[in-house]
């Protein structure tokens, strides 16, 4: 993706605001990390942990002959949905839960030496989003674009080559799901995949690569969840993220209108597949990228692993014509991420026509 790493240099962060905590070695949530009565914590002070509305999120079987209409209606009533019989091997899923457990359970000095360049947009850090906030979160990431090798061989010299198999096998697994899904869903739109040129893979031998990127997040247990955020409110930038919670361990919230904040329960098995903004844009608002967050656990360390599929970084995205008004000005996708950089809440209405 090294068209999309030049969104990330007109505007570099300071090294030290990349750093996470080093969370092994604290005791109490620390005045950086404590969103109780701090300006960060207005949308969230409410209802962080406790008398939380839990919910289940539709489930749809990918071998079900109704999957796309299901999926359209998922991604318009909530903006997320579960699937099943997705194909992804659970031994992929513990395969990376070992590496990413060996690679978080480092020392932070360890960890430092895998660290994201100020400019930069793979390697360990605290998330992209954490400069919109001034509370610091309950957060390590790695964040990984392909091959993570230039950055944790710096950690295993002899020993990264296992690592590496393993993001990239889970990175191409992901890839193919991600496209079989947004077939489904342009399909409910009226738009089968062969008409996006840059989604068909089959027709297009010299296509651009589409935008990826794979989140290893990390949750450390935490001494007070009612101050600490585990990943503060946000809504994804691309078309889909598909979410693994490792453990099934709670923690993903999503923002409803009218009653607010509800848990999320994972299932065994099911990934979260929720609709990012250059989706919404391509559905000309009729679905939603939904507004979700992660809370943190008292004793358990949660980790998830979220991917990330757009368009090629070079591609326009604008409405699918479906006969009515186009909301959206049409973009660059690199035009759109450069400017959510710059205004992280406001961007989507920024580009609203109508
Ligand atoms: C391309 C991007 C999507 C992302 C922000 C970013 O500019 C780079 C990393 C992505 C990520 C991964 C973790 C969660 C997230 C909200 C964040 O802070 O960085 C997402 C961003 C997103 O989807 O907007
Ligand atoms: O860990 C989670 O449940 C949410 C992760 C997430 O929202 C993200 O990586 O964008
Ligand atoms: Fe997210």
């Amino acid at each position: 993706m090294a068209n999309l790493s030049k969104a990330y240099e007109s505007a570099p962060q300071q090294t030290h605001r990349i750093i996470p905590l080093d969370f092994q070695s604290v005791k109490h949530v620390p005045e950086s990390h404590s969103w109780s009565n701090s300006d960060d914590s207005l949308p969230v002070r409410s209802q962080l942990v406790e008398n939380i509305e839990q919910i289940s999120l539709p489930v749809i079987d990918l071998g079900d002959l109704d999957a796309s209409k299901m999926m359209g209606q998922a991604c318009e009533s909530w903006g997320m949905f579960q699937v099943i019989n997705h194909g992804i091997p659970s031994t992929l899923f513990r395969d990376v839960e070992s590496e990413a457990r060996a690679f978080f359970s480092l020392a932070a000095e360890e960890k430092m030496k895998a660290l994201r360049s100020p400019g930069g947009l793979t390697g360990y850090g605290v998330a992209q989003i954490a400069k919109y906030y001034n509370k610091l979160m309950w957060h390590e990431g790695l964040t990984i674009v392909g091959s993570p090798m230039d950055h944790v061989r710096e950690i295993w010299p002899d020993q990264y080559h296992r690592f590496c198999e393993v993001m990239e096998a889970y990175q191409k697994a992901m890839k193919e799901l991600s496209e079989r899904l947004l077939d489904l869903i342009l399909k409910s739109l009226g738009m089968p995949e062969e008409h996006i040129e840059w989604l068909s893979s089959v027709a297009c031998k010299g296509r651009q690569a589409p935008s990826t990127l794979l989140q290893l997040n990390s949750y450390p247990p935490c001494p007070d969840p009612t101050q600490a955020t585990g990943l503060a409110p946000h809504t994804d930038s691309f078309l889909i993220t598909i979410l693994h919670q490792v453990g099934n361990i709670n923690g993903l919230q999503v923002h409803r209108e009218g009653t607010g904040w509800a848990l999320i329960v994972p299932l065994e098995g099911a990934l979260v597949v929720n609709v990012g903004d250059m989706l919404h844009i391509m559905s000309n608002g009729l679905f939603s990228s939904v507004l979700h967050r992660a809370v943190v656990d008292n004793t358990r360390h949660r980790l998830s692993f979220a991917y990330f599929y757009g368009p090629p970084a070079v591609s326009s995205i604008s409405p699918i014509p479906r006969g009515c008004q186009s909301q959206f000005r049409s973009m660059t996708v690199r035009e759109y991420l450069e400017m959510k950089g710059k205004d992280f809440e406001g961007a989507l209405s920024k580009i609203r026509v109508v």
